[in-house]
């Protein structure tokens, strides 16, 4: 495989709060590599969107990156100037956020937004800038752009936001897009359509892309590859279809257990037994420990780093060489010697 483009190595955020310090992200580690989908995936709470913030160096009080590295073609983003990462931001990494309403101007029409993008990172005139917005606004699929150029966010609907903000994320031909969460609030056929568009996109421009998401639904439908996020760390790395096939940590286990679409049986769904760990105060050992079917006492004790398991797939749990894959139809991974401990119960 070739070197990544983004290499992200126990990189560490941390909120200083008068609650406590949150552990945002806890030594999270993961590559992009150029041309692939990477999805990061993980329950509310776990670090995602702050992982993908501290990549773009846009955590502010009473956040702080403490340590880690950034490497992005080779240099370390985190010990750029600020001045530099204004250039990269945008230009070569760009981010797509969750809400359009919020990041949307309501006063601004979409084409001065999108213009507004072009004219700070490029060096056009007006006039070409606004060809740029109209030619952006076919790519993403906005429909007569002429006519819709001059419309105000309030007149379009979730998907076609949506779609203006992915024109003003790519307008500049980033090598990089992260989107976070960008059909979260969308419908099923419109979250569709938008994945559709991201994907023409990715060939056009030959962006690699970040997908965050809670759905591992997403993932199965657009990602190459992907990084399971629990606790504000990376639990599990696969190919997808590796992941999908034979999850290794008992949460991406138990993520597939709260798929319908796995098991065709929606009456079946299985949420996750227990909540995420308060990331001000994450319990000894596994951050897992508590919810893990599986748990034992080293579990309580040693905090697992994420190491091979099968060649092209980590995993940090130190059991997780002996779990078997989970059945489809029934849900249930069949009894497996444990590689490290002599044996696990069925999930
Ligand atoms: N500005 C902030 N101040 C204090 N804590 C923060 C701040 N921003 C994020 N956090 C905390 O960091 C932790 C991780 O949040 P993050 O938004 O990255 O999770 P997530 O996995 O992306 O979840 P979601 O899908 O809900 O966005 C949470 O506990 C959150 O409360």
């Amino acid at each position: 495989m070739s070197d990544p483009i983004l290499s992200v190595r126990n990189l560490v955020t941390r909120f200083y709060t008068d609650e406590g310090t949150v552990k945002a992200v806890d030594g999270s580690s993961f590559d992009l590599h150029e041309g692939e989908t990477l999805g990061i995936v993980g329950e509310s709470g776990s670090g995602k969107s702050v992982t993908a913030l501290s990549v773009m160096r846009l955590i502010d009080d009473p956040g702080r990156i403490e340590s880690g590295s950034v490497r992005y073609n080779g240099d370390d983003l985190l010990e750029k100037s600020e001045a530099e990462m204004r250039a990269i931001r945008g230009n070569e990494i760009s981010m797509m956020f969750q809400d359009p309403m919020t990041s949307l101007n309501p006063v601004f029409t979409i084409g001065e937004q999108i213009r507004r993008v072009i004219l700070r990172h490029q060096d056009v005139s007006k006039q070409e800038a606004h060809e740029r917005t109209i030619s952006l606004m076919t790519d993403v699929g906005i429909p007569e752009p002429e006519a819709r150029v001059d419309s105000y966010p309030h007149q379009f609907s979730g998907g076609m936001r949506q779609r203006a903000l992915l024109a003003m994320a790519i307008s500049c031909e980033p090598d990089i897009l992260i989107a976070d969460e960008p059909t979260t609030a969308l419908d099923v056929t419109i979250e569709a359509q938008i994945f559709e568009v991201l994907d023409d996109l990715q060939e056009k421009y030959g962006m690699s892309i970040i997908l965050i998401t809670h759905d591992l639904g997403v993932v199965a439908g657009t990602c190459d590859r992907v990084a399971v996020a629990y606790g504000g760390r990376i639990v599990e790395r696969a190919d997808v279809d590796d992941l999908f096939e034979n999850p290794r940590h008992p949460y991406t286990r138990g993520l597939m257990r709260s798929l319908p679409t796995l098991r065709g049986q929606m009456d079946r769904l299985v949420p996750v037994k227990g909540d995420v760990p308060n990331l001000a105060a994450l319990p000894s050992g596994c951050s897992f420990h508590p919810r893990c079917p599986h748990a034992t006492d080293a579990c309580r004790e040693y905090d697992p780093e994420l190491r091979s398991v099968e060649p092209n797939r980590e995993a940090a749990c130190i059991h997780a060489r002996g779990y078997g894959p989970i059945s489809k139809e029934t849900g249930t991974a069949p009894r497996t010697e444990a590689a490290t401990d002599g044996g696990v119960v069925d999930d």
